[in-house]
């Protein structure tokens, strides 16, 4: 029992979570994909709730505990099967509010190994809900697609601080269709976040976040950047096990200017500034390893058309070292796995590149238009 895995498909409703859970199920040796919405309606009517409506007149406390008595009523099945895959959200709209309500257990207790979140394209994900709509499989309700960009994005980050917090596995699937066809799926498709963080700590998670606050004025984003670089040092050489004297570091101008002056606080090797891979080239000293920083890792070009100029007589380690990546350049970054370790603190699924006031670089140079 101690070395089954039960794991939830997060994402939002209309992703196809189920069909998902069942595929993943049928994919590998004793797995198990219960119904998870059957459970949950059995669950809260054993505990006096008629509706999953009526869930959202309780109390919050009483919600709670109904959401964790449900989520360690799993146990049994992960006692039973060695995979277990739950269909699950991080957050619900309470219909009472309209507000955006917790739907994951509050105390994992170990009963889950992983969140998986489902990454399907918003355009998908509203098609299906008018399907299910208009053939009255479900009644779901529907929105424009920058809403489910919204809600997709918070559920996202919050798989994310569910999994860092409870220090358990954070994956992406993508669902992705051709012609109107979902691909199979299958466990082996899954993306691992967990090794690409740089750090666990709670304070240092908390600044990252904050930067993200679109009200900063641009002078306390550049020191918020400036104290993010410089502590990052520390985990980075603790992480990859290796001196930052024995490396030359690489600032990706504009956004990652300041985190990378942060970073070289109290560094005395080379520094080199520039996006231009030519000039890079030739900057650098082929006797040293290669730290790269940036703000974010969004398409991913940037860094690749830094990476793919690397001289093929260059053979030290590289670390690219950014506060974001986006899940966007996952396939990209896997891609380099024998020659780049990639590190950040946090990833993103946005799928639109932020613009105006809301890109990173943009906001540290006060040039919002
Ligand atoms: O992964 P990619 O799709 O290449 O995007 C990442 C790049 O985008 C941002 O720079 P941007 O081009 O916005 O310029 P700026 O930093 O000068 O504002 C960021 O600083 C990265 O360098």
């Amino acid at each position: 029992m101690d070395s089954n895995k039960l794991y939830y498909v997060v994402g939002l409703a209309g992703a196809g979570k189920t069909t998902v859970c069942k595929q993943l199920a049928e994919c590998i040796d004793g797995g198990a994909a219960p119904q998870t919405s059957g459970r949950f309606m059995d669950f809260i009517k054993k505990n006096g709730v008629e509706t999953p409506k009526s869930l959202d007149a309780i109390s919050h406390e009483k919600r709670e505990d109904l959401i964790n008595g449900l989520h360690h009523s799993f146990l049994q099945d992960k006692s039973k099967n060695s995979y277990t895959f739950l269909d699950g959200h991080m957050f619900v709209t309470n219909s009472n509010t309209g507000l955006r309500v917790n739907a994951m257990a509050s105390e994992n207790n170990d009963v889950s190994d992983g969140l998986i979140f489902l990454n399907t394209p918003n355009e998908v994900v509203a098609s299906n809900i008018d399907s299910d709509n208009q053939s009255g499989k479900r009644n779901r309700s529907e929105c424009s697609i920058d809403v489910l960009n919204e809600l997709s994005e918070e559920e996202f980050q919050g798989a994310e601080d569910y999994c860092l917090l409870n220090s358990i596995a954070f994956g992406v699937l993508n669902n992705i269709s051709l012609a109107g066809q979902f691909f199979e799926v299958g466990f082996d498709d899954v993306y691992y976040l967990n090794d690409y963080y740089l750090s666990k700590n709670t304070k240092l998670r908390e600044l990252y976040k904050a930067q993200f606050e679109s009200d900063l004025s641009p002078s306390s984003l550049r020191k918020q950047h400036y104290e993010l670089g410089s502590k990052l040092v520390e985990p980075l050489e603790k992480k990859v096990g290796a001196d930052l004297s024995n490396f030359q570091v690489l600032s990706i101008p504009r956004s990652g200017n300041y985190i990378a002056n942060g970073f070289c606080e109290g560094f005395n090797g080379r520094f080199i500034m520039s996006k231009e891979p030519a000039e890079i080239v030739c900057d650098m000293d082929e006797s040293k390893g290669l730290v790269i920083i940036d703000s974010v890792i969004d398409s991913g070009n940037t860094v690749r058309n830094i990476i793919e100029a690397l001289p093929s007589t260059y053979v030290q380690p590289i670390h690219v070292v950014c506060l974001a990546i986006n899940i966007k350049a996952l396939e990209m970054i896997e891609s380099y796995k024998e020659t780049v370790e990639f590190h950040c603190l946090g990833f993103s699924n946005k799928t639109n590149r932020p613009k105006g006031i809301f890109d990173m670089g943009a906001r540290l140079y006060g040039t919002p238009d």
